[in-house]
């Protein structure tokens, strides 16, 4: 067995968004007939029927494929892919975590780019043996040699024979794939030892109960096995191991320096954190594996049934899906306007959105997602200090002492024409600005320390607008400040809906206020009474509107003419209905609870 281990080569790939990393992965299965062409789907990696439809990849997946190198030897490659967007750092970590290489790609056309500096230096410091791969050279607008140049002068690696490919025609993969053969090592680990290996994903089988992806450093693990997860001490007897080739292929063993799986009749998903380390029952190792740095959510929305009877299933849901994603953390919490739910903490937007839509995909709930918020640490005026993670919780005006909110090092790289622009957007989300670095002749990483609630909503789109695409994002939470805020409430009918209530600066909350009842007024329905909506700050109404009540023919006369665009509201308020929820006499749309995230850049402008 330990000749074999010669021939085993794990390694990840690493890049910034859209770099084409699943592309890449996809040509690399067809080039070793793991998937037999007909079975091919476009980014067979990404299984997540949300992953395809919105083109990013966001879980990490390990694959194993077979390679006949030139050398005449066959090898047995684990294959294990990375998402690229800003909120799932952690997730590179772990997958890089289980490698000894990584294949860095790098856009020919957009060269380095932040996430590619922030997931390489990941590698880097994992020790990783890297192998730099420039891409999309069949675009008009590549200049591999300007980018090899950059990732020697950024990255500081050598790029002398680095793999100029396209993932798209199928170039250039073959000299990848024997790259990886001669350049990443192969695992180290002895088989003799007592088993060790590192899990680092995990999802929930209804009939298997759970299935741990895992890492072998040291010994063997089969069937019959008893194994030990060392933090948590729980015991379990192997039921099977295999690998994922993609789809899964029993094996009577899997040993030292393989990625596969192990099932175990495990049934609480409690006992199972990715990081744990496996170890045998009756022979432990001495100490597990580093594991991971625990995540730090950096927002929290509130997560409700629509059918309030549903309480009990989206707890379950939640346990699950926290199963394969460590980042998620979620408590009970209840809401007068919205019953009982969960405050759940997220990296960021995008992971937020996706969790949503995996709980309503894959189990089948309706839920109303409430405005994202921060965490802010609120000092009262009786001496205590508290963590506020839901804006209806912030205490009166007169309690308070002092708030700190989180703050972020946001590093944005742009080309020097665009500067002017980013610093405009970072002065208006109340960034201070820090410094401006030279990153190479055309570009600068302009940074600022800007609250993380401005950066949170739509920062991200308001910069690539701002700068047509060309600027990219990293950003690490970096401390706590005192800020002027002050919480708004929203009332309706009169009524105060705590879900709606949201905090704002000073300075903004006036404007802010204004914005977002004008917005309420768009979309909330007409019911057959007047609704009046209004913003306070305690009991001063700082802004407010009417909703007329409901005319018969309303739609008759508005879109009377136009079919088309009928059909679609009428579509639009279908889906909508699902998504409604009665709070006092009026019904409340799930957009409405969203509206604060919809910052006017104009507006803001102004102040
Ligand atoms: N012209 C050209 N386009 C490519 C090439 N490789 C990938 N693309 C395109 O670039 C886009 C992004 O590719 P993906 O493979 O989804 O990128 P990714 O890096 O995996 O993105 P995430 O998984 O979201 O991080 C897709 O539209 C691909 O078709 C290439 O070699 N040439």
């Amino acid at each position: 067995m330990k000749e074999h281990q010669k021939y085993i080569r794990n390694f990840s790939i690493v890049a910034h968004i859209d770099h084409g990393k699943s592309t890449l992965a996809d040509r690399i299965l067809e080039m070793t007939d793991t998937v037999a062409k007909r079975d091919m789907k476009n980014q067979l990696l990404d299984n997540m029927d949300l992953e395809r439809e919105r083109g990013i990849t966001i879980k990490l997946n390990a694959v194993e494929l077979n390679y006949h190198a030139k050398d005449g030897h066959d090898y047995e490659f684990h294959l294990i892919d990375t998402p690229g967007h800003v909120d799932f750092s952690y997730e590179v970590s772990r997958s890089l975590a289980a490698c000894e290489g990584a294949i860095l790609v790098v856009d020919a056309a957009q060269g380095v780019e932040a996430q590619t500096l922030a997931n390489v230096y990941l590698a880097i410091d994992d020790d990783l043996e890297i192998v730099p791969v420039v891409n999309k050279i069949d675009l008009p607008s590549a200049d591999p040699d300007r980018v090899k140049k950059e990732i020697e002068d950024i990255i500081g690696l050598d790029t002398s024979d680095a793999v100029l490919a396209s993932a798209k025609k199928g170039i250039g993969i073959e000299k990848l794939l024997e790259q990886i053969v001669r350049k990443v090592p192969a695992p180290q680990g002895n088989l003799d030892d007592p088993l060790k290996a590192l899990v680092f994903d995990s999802i929930y089988d209804d009939y298997r109960g759970v299935v741990l992806s895992v890492r072998l450093y040291d010994g063997v693990v089969k069937p019959g096995d008893k194994i030990r997860l060392m933090n948590s001490g729980s015991e379990y007897e192997v039921n099977e191991v295999g690998v994922n080739s993609p789809h899964p292929v029993q094996r009577e063993y899997l040993m030292a320096g393989d990625v596969g799986y192990i099932t175990a009749s495990i049934k609480d998903i409690a006992q199972t954190r990715v990081g744990d380390t496996v170890t045998n029952a009756d022979n432990p190792a001495a100490e597990s594996l580093p594991g991971y740095r625990e995540m730090e959510p950096m927002v929290y929305s509130g997560l409700y049934p629509t059918d309030n009877a549903k309480f009990g299933d989206l707890r379950e849901a939640l346990e699950k899906l926290k199963l394969n994603d460590a980042a998620l953390e979620f408590e009970p919490e209840s809401s007068q306007a919205l019953g009982f739910g969960f405050r759940c903490g997220f990296l960021g937007l995008l992971h937020m959105d996706v969790v949503q839509e995996r709980l309503e995909r894959e189990f089948n709930l309706d839920l109303i997602t409430t405005a994202p918020s921060v965490t802010y640490h609120v000092s009262t005026t009786d001496g205590e200090t508290k963590l506020v993670e839901n804006p209806s919780e912030m205490p009166d005006a007169s309690e308070i002492k002092q708030v700190l909110e989180p703050y972020v090092k946001a590093t944005v790289m742009v080309p020097n024409d665009y500067v002017g622009a980013v610093m405009e957007l970072c002065q208006h989300r109340r960034g201070q600005f820090e410094t401006m670095e030279y990153v190479d002749d055309y570009r600068v990483n302009v940074i600022y320390h800007i609250p993380l609630s401005e950066i949170i909503f739509d920062f991200f789109d308001n910069l690539k607008s701002a700068t047509r695409g060309y600027a990219s994002l990293d950003y690490e939470l970096e401390d706590y400040k005192q800020s002027d805020l002050v919480k708004i409430d929203i009332l309706l009918n009169g009524e105060k809906v705590d879900a709606l209530s949201f905090i704002s600066h000073r300075s903004f909350a006036a404007s802010r206020s204004r914005d977002i009842v004008g917005k309420l007024k768009n979309i909330i329905p007409r019911q057959n009474f007047e609704i009046p909506v209004q913003a306070a700050v305690g009991a001063k109404i700082i802004a407010r509107t009417n909703i007329k009540a409901y005319r018969k023919d309303v739609t008759a006369k508005l879109y009377g003419g136009d079919r088309t665009r009928r059909m679609k509201l009428l579509e639009k308020q279908k889906a909508g209905k699902k998504r409604m929820k009665a709070v006092g006499k009026v019904d409340i749309p799930q957009e409405a609870f969203m509206a604060v995230l919809q910052t006017d850049e104009d507006e803001k402008g102004k102040n």
